[in-house]
């Protein structure tokens, strides 16, 4: 039986930030498929490219050489198939949470009444109905950021590229982050592409965990996750689980891990 197309594909993919003797080489051939429906987790030590791989496939930079390519369409710009989410919110401060979930709808050209529809349904999703009406200076961080991902979602794109998104919040909101993403992906099975500091975070949410080491960025090792979703807090406590952090921490911060 064939194989499906991977839904993100990376091929030999380099990026050199400047010119002449100034050049910087923040990602040097990275390649990586990733799965129609996949989770895979990105970490790294600080500066070791991994916004970068990202931001090239959220179109929001341009590669120097390779292929990235998007449900097998070459990434030119971004676009509502990617749903991008920064670990700071990016919501609009002077919009409510409703208005923030329907934006991405308007430009969509969605009509009125289906946008309200919508972004009732995903703000019911992440919890926040209660504050529909109000403004981001209303909310709490794990607030704003689930107002985020509300909007994220509301567009309904292909995949998600997740950059450190529960990175600013308290330890507790993060996990119920963790544990309310991974629910609507058992539901959607969204391609997700995450970015963490965090190795409990990374195995937790994970099928694969991509480990990249610095100067230059690169990929230096995946480590399959073979832990059973749903993924509940005896997981976490679990000997496997614990083993394969063990190896994603010495993958991470090994000697040498950030020196090529
Ligand atoms: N616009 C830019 N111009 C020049 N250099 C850049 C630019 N953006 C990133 N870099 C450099 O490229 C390298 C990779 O940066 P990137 O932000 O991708 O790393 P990262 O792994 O996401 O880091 P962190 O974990 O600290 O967020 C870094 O050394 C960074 O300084």
């Amino acid at each position: 039986m064939a194989q499906p197309e991977p839904k993100i594909i990376f091929r030999h993919v380099n990026k050199i930030f400047g010119e002449g003797p100034g050049a910087f080489q923040a990602v040097k051939d990275f390649s990586l498929d990733i799965a129609e429906g996949e989770i895979v987790t990105v970490v790294g030590p600080s500066g070791c490219g991994k916004s970068t791989v990202m931001n090239i496939a959220a179109g929001l930079i341009p590669l120097t050489d390779g292929e990235c390519l998007v449900h097998g369409r070459e990434v030119k710009g971004p676009g509502p198939d990617r749903g991008v989410i920064f670990q700071q919110y990016a919501l609009f401060p002077w919009l409510t949470v409703r208005k923030n979930v329907e934006f991405g709808l308007k430009l969509k050209g969605i009509k009125p009444e289906e946008r309200r529809t919508l972004a009732e349904h995903y703000i019911e999703m992440v919890g926040l109905s209660d504050f529909a009406d109000s403004l981001p200076k209303m909310l709490s961080g794990g607030m704003k950021q689930r107002c985020a991902i509300a909007r994220a979602y509301a567009v309904d794109p292909e995949v998600l590229l997740m950059d450190e998104p529960f990175g600013a919040l308290d330890a507790l909101t993060r996990v119920r982050l963790q544990e309310q993403l991974l629910e609507t992906w058992s539901q959607d099975k969204r391609t997700i592409m995450f970015i963490t500091h965090d190795v409990d975070e990374a195995v937790y949410l994970a099928n694969r965990v991509i480990v990249m080491a610095a100067r230059p960025g690169r990929l230096s090792k995946i480590i399959k996750v073979n832990l059973p979703y749903p993924r509940t807090d005896e997981i976490r406590l679990s000997e496997e689980f614990i083993r394969i952090r063990n190896e994603v921490w010495r993958g991470v911060y090994s000697r040498g891990a950030d020196a090529a």
